[in-house]
């Protein structure tokens, strides 16, 4: 792939081409542990590439080839709630990127390398499909670092694995390679090292052939079946969206902006 540059960041990359946006975690030197800074450059890609009509799919990963992403950054957490920005404001923002990327209509696609421990396997639970190469290892950690996600981390997990094995990841604190993972359904599939960006590109050129709208409502109805009231509301608004295109809509409006009776009589009832 021909990777262009879509924008300069510190902690993270963002590159696009063919339709597809990637996105990485840039602090190999951390093992990609997020800070409240990393969050919000993900945060503004992510809205960047949402806003991009050329792009019809997404690839999170990390930078380098031993780790996708190590949860929180430990040594900026604070005492006070939340990990420390550059004001020393504390606070916990990786919690939006996890609805930003649930709410986002299209498919985010979490390429793995190495571990996806912490946070960082929250992600890419989160993501709607990951792509796994054969050095990839997940696990939670929270019990053991004084943390935990009761949320999200939590509750999607154990829709993905079942909850004895959702269970067993947040009380035994293990770790799993990917063919482990792969078994759990915990992921899509697993791929040499070598041949992870490839294959993951492959399954987003895919997806790139099919209906976007088809894609989106699916999306959106797969979170309307965990979310609750939010997620039918995301549901929801890809209805209105593809009312607004039709003629029975378009009449309401018209007939308002005419200063005139709506006439829906000429619209059939269909059964
Ligand atoms: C990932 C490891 C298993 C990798 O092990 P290894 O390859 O042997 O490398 P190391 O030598 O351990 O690490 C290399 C280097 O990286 C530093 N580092 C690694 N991880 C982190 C990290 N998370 N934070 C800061 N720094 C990190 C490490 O210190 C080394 O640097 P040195 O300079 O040499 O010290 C292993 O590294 C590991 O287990 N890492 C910790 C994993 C972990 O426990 N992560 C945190 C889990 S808690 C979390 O992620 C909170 C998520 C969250 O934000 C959240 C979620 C839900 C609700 C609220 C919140 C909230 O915001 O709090």
């Amino acid at each position: 792939m021909n990777w262009k540059s879509a924008g300069a960041f510190d902690d993270i990359l963002f590159h696009q081409a063919e339709g597809i946006a990637r996105i990485a975690i840039n602090r190999p030197e951390v093992r990609n542990a997020f800070r409240p800074q990393t969050v919000r450059e993900l945060m503004d890609a992510f809205h960047q590439a949402h806003m991009d009509s050329s792009v019809g799919a997404i690839i999170l990963t990390g930078a380098g080839d031993q780790a996708f992403c190590s949860g929180g950054d430990q040594k900026v957490r604070g005492d006070d709630g939340g990990y420390h920005d550059e004001q020393g404001v504390p606070y916990l923002n990786v919690l939006d990127l996890q609805r930003q990327i649930r709410g986002l209509p299209k498919p985010v696609v979490a390429m793995v390398a190495g571990y996806a421990i912490g946070g960082g396997h929250v992600l890419h639970l989160i993501c709607d499909l990951t792509i796994a190469a054969d050095n990839a290892r997940f696990g939670q950690t929270g019990p053991r670092v004084g943390s935990f996600d009761a949320g999200f981390g939590a509750g999607l997990l154990a829709r993905t694995v079942g909850i004895k094995k959702a269970k067993e990841i947040w009380f035994l604190c293990r770790q799993y390679d990917a063919e482990e993972a792969l078994a759990m359904g915990l992921i899509n599939a697993v791929v040499p090292l070598a041949e992870l960006e490839n294959e993951t590109v492959k399954w987003c050129k895919e997806m790139l052939q099919l209906s976007p709208t088809a894609l989106r409502v699916l999306k959106a109805s797969f979170n309307a079946d965990t979310d609750g009231l939010a997620g039918i509301q995301e549901l929801a608004g890809n209805a209105t969206a593809l009312y607004y295109m039709t003629p029975e809509g378009q009449e309401g409006r018209n007939a308002w902006l005419e200063k005139r009776a709506p006439d829906f009589g000429k619209f059939p009832r269909r059964p």
